[in-house]
């Protein structure tokens, strides 16, 4: 209830806290809308405390959230969080802090120093807090209300006035008030600081003063923002458009709201295309967003269109410190930044007035966010477009199967870019069977081929790019004869080398045995260890090409802030051989590479996900792209254990729509996506009984809901049975069109909230990206 005193100025999208249940402990909520009536039966108490003055999010947003909520089969509120910049967010936070080495080391702090107080603790863990709590053991921390800290300062703003003709009038006695109103027409600056006028033209308070006065202008106090990327524009013109590119721009702008594919083979310019775009709207007064997967994996993207846009764009990443990305926040909250760029999360940022939504590598996993909620950023890209009534572009050069499918089904306009800028052949792929192919010894990794493509490659002093494909695998034992990986027997997952204790060892269960001498497939003593990976490739580097310079990027280079850009940069400048994993294989553009070489094709498909074959022939696409971009032509090798396997084969010849035709086909037999949808429902306890008996009881409640062919698999283990001393079982659900399943799903979603005090957990990923 709305306190009398508040009635005046409360509005939806304020954050309020409130006396909950008997308690009356104080929880943060958002109005989210005002009625004149209570449709609640029970006792109503009064809102607390106010904790904004005006809406932090805006009636889009919080319409958004309800629909994200639904989806996501989330709770509300944590759909509302997440749209929030991190810092905001924090005051709500509350922490239970020790020093004590036991309790530390205990099952509920798990080795931390603090442990976040939530309602949905278990009771037992509360009860163990709160008696740790007598004796001065725990206590509680509040995450203080943290706003950034902003400098205010005095700004001129400008009119909708014409300051030439105004400068005409002004008598050429006045020479400050002449010189002030110039600045102004010379430039098309929105506003001036007060302090910049003394600064740098000397002009007084006073004058300024005087021009308010007159009514030239107006002042007030602008939050003074930093702008993370204001050391790094620089000007980039618009290119003269190919015909393809042309076409594709004029289609784009001229759709109705239907959502448009952009397919792009790697190098057709598709960049340009979206600057172009964003161009467009700009000039009907319109914003833009843009999503990108990681910003710091593709700096040049940022780059090309801060260095177009200037100003006006705003940044959004994880590099940004807390601080820096609320400033970006609020300057695209105050309409002052009209582009956004940013990964996952932007998709949220509180344009107004959207003429364009891009999502460029649209295919790229992490666009889904893992945790709750579990949003996929296409997915909100697509409901703000309806939103708006504003076009959404997803670009990719190897289009997720679900959206190459609805481009299918006419729900997408398809559209194609078939040819590089520069008409350039895409590169030509040689595929190394690692089974018949000496490698240079039992040692390395490289094969004859790579070698002498990258002594071509540096006697033409051009630049090549070597990727070593890790896919989240640890180091592991493989035979160099016929490819076995020791497997955890328990998990579907590669077990680990630690050489120290000379054992293998599954990360995930505990697995353990003696490192074998010899092959158990086919008892060959070729059995090596995949050591530290990019590490040791280098290493092999140095040694077989001792003049070239070469850079190394993967997660141990790559910590610091900005390392990304600063390798990248050293590449383009002075280096020989990029030599990375994953992280190189996106949107690099150097056209100085000619050459790609893959140390290893197969890992991402060794693991059971459905996804397997299209991760893999993206990564090869992605990766082969990336040679032979401007002027000349462009060499890849592959090394491969299966050679045979479409996925690599059809990366090779770059035939995407192949590719496509051809996992259809297994993924309608199989009954995956696109064909059906899939949720993964998974329970977890501490007891391993109860967690299955939980699950079981589910399935038996979901199971006479499906239709026709629809299917409910489980409850199983999943790979990963056992976490932090929890037993996981999961469901999943193969379905097609069905809302009384989905009523259930979120009648049992808050069930389970009564339940967690039993010390249940559950969790619904919709359309998950990857089965585990
Ligand atoms: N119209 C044009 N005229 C001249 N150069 C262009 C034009 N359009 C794009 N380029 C250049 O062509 C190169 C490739 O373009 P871009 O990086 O946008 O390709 P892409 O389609 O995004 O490829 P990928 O999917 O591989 O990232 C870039 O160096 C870009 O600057
Ligand atoms: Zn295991
Ligand atoms: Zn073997």
């Amino acid at each position: 209830m709305v306190p009398l005193t508040a009635q005046s100025f409360i509005q939806p999208g304020v954050r309020v806290s409130v006396p909950f249940g008997r308690g009356g402990r104080l929880v943060q909520g958002f109005i989210v809308s005002l009625s004149q009536e209570i449709q609640f039966a029970g006792h109503v108490k009064e809102i607390k405390e106010i904790l904004d003055l005006q809406p932090v999010l805006n009636p889009e947003l919080l319409q958004l959230s309800d629909w994200l909520a639904q989806q996501t089969f989330a709770f509300r509120i944590s759909c509302l969080q997440t749209m929030l910049p991190s810092i905001m967010r924090s005051k709500a936070q509350k922490l239970v802090v020790t020093q004590d080495e036991k309790i530390k080391n205990s099952a509920i702090f798990q080795g931390q120093s603090f442990l976040e107080w939530t309602a949905d603790l278990p009771t037992e863990v509360q009860q163990q807090l709160a008696s740790w709590q007598k004796q001065d053991l725990v206590w509680m921390q509040y995450q203080l209300k943290n706003h950034a800290h902003h400098v205010k300062q005095l700004v001129l703003q400008r009119l909708d006035f014409d300051y030439a003709a105004l400068l005409q009038q002004i008598s050429p006695v006045a020479k400050k008030q002449r010189q002030l109103v110039k600045i102004f027409v010379d430039s098309d600056l929105a506003t001036i600081s007060y302090a910049d006028l003394v600064q740098k033209y000397q002009i007084s308070n006073a004058t300024a003063n005087a021009a308010v006065k007159k009514g030239w202008f107006v002042k007030h106090n602008q939050v003074r923002l930093r702008n993370p990327i204001a050391t790094t524009i620089f000007d980039t013109k618009p290119k003269q458009l190919t015909t393809e590119q042309q076409n594709a721009v004029q289609q784009i702008i001229s759709a109705n709201d239907r959502p448009i594919l952009l397919e792009g083979v790697t190098g057709s310019g598709k960049t340009e295309v979206y600057l172009q775009v964003i161009q467009y709207y700009l000039n009907q007064g319109q914003t833009a967003l843009m999503l990108v997967p990681e910003i710091s994996l593709t700096p040049q993207m940022v780059q090309q269109v801060s260095g177009r846009f200037g100003e006006q764009v705003a940044v959004l990443h994880s590099g940004l410190s807390q601080g820096e990305r609320y400033d970006e926040w609020q300057r695209i909250n105050q309409g002052q930044a009209k582009v956004v760029v940013g990964a996952r999360s932007a998709v949220f940022a509180p344009l107004q007035n959207l003429g364009i939504i891009i999502i460029d590598e649209e295919h790229e996993a992490s666009y889904k966010q893992a945790d709750n909620p579990r949003y996929h950023a296409r997915d909100v890209a697509l409901w703000r477009g309806r939103y708006h009534h504003c076009s959404v572009l997803l670009g990719s050069a190897t289009p997720s199967l679900e959206s190459r499918a609805r481009a299918q089904k006419q729900v997408y306009q398809l559209l194609k870019l078939n040819k590089r800028v520069f008409n350039q052949a895409l590169p030509a792929v040689h595929i190394i069977d690692m089974r018949q192919t000496k490698m240079l010894s039992d040692y390395l990794d490289l094969s004859q081929p790579i070698l002498r493509g990258l002594q071509t490659t540096l006697q033409k002093r051009e630049k090549a790019i070597l990727l070593l494909n890790r896919r989240g695998f640890a180091s592991y034992l493989i035979c160099r004869s016929c490819g076995f990986v020791p497997q955890c027997p328990n998990c579907d997952i590669s077990l680990t080398v630690h050489l120290k204790e000379q054992r293998l060892l599954c990360h995930y269960c505990g697995f353990s045995q003696t490192l074998p001498q010899i092959c158990p497939q086919c008892h060959s003593a070729k059995l090596r260890y995949d050591g530290t990976g990019t590490q040791k490739v280098e290493r092999e580097l140095v040694e077989l090409l001792p003049t070239a310079k070469i850079v190394r990027m993967d997660n141990d280079t790559t910590t610091r802030k900005g390392a990304h850009q600063k390798l990248l940069t050293t590449f383009d400048q002075q280096g020989d051989i990029l030599l990375g994993t994953q992280m190189i294989a996106k949107g690099l553009d150097f056209p100085q590479v000619t050459f790609v070489g893959v140390i290893n094709a197969d890992t991402g498909l060794a693991t059971s996900d459905f996804r397997a074959s299209e991760r893999t022939f993206q990564l090869l696409t992605q990766v082969s792209g990336r040679a032979g971009r401007a002027h000349k032509q462009g060499q890849v090798v592959i090394q491969t254990y299966n050679p045979d396997h479409y996925s690599i084969q059809l990366a090779a010849q770059q035939d995407y729509e192949q590719f496509y035709r051809r996992e259809m086909n297994f993924r309608h037999q199989a009954q995956y996506p696109p064909y059906f949808y899939l949720i993964k429902l998974s329970v977890s306890h501490k007891l391993q009984a109860q967690a299955f008996k939980m699950a079981y009881n589910i399935a038996k409640q979901l199971r006479p809901l499906l239709l026709a062919r629809e299917q409910l698999l489980g409850p199983t283990q999943p790979a990963i049975g056992r976490v932090k001393q929890r037993y996981y079982y999961q469901i999943v659900i193969k379905y097609r069109r069905n809302e009384q399943l989905f009523q259930v799903l979120h009648r049992i979603m808050n069930d389970v909230q009564q339940d967690s005090r039993q010390g249940f957990l559950v969790a619904i990923d919709h359309e998950p990206q990857q089965l585990e």
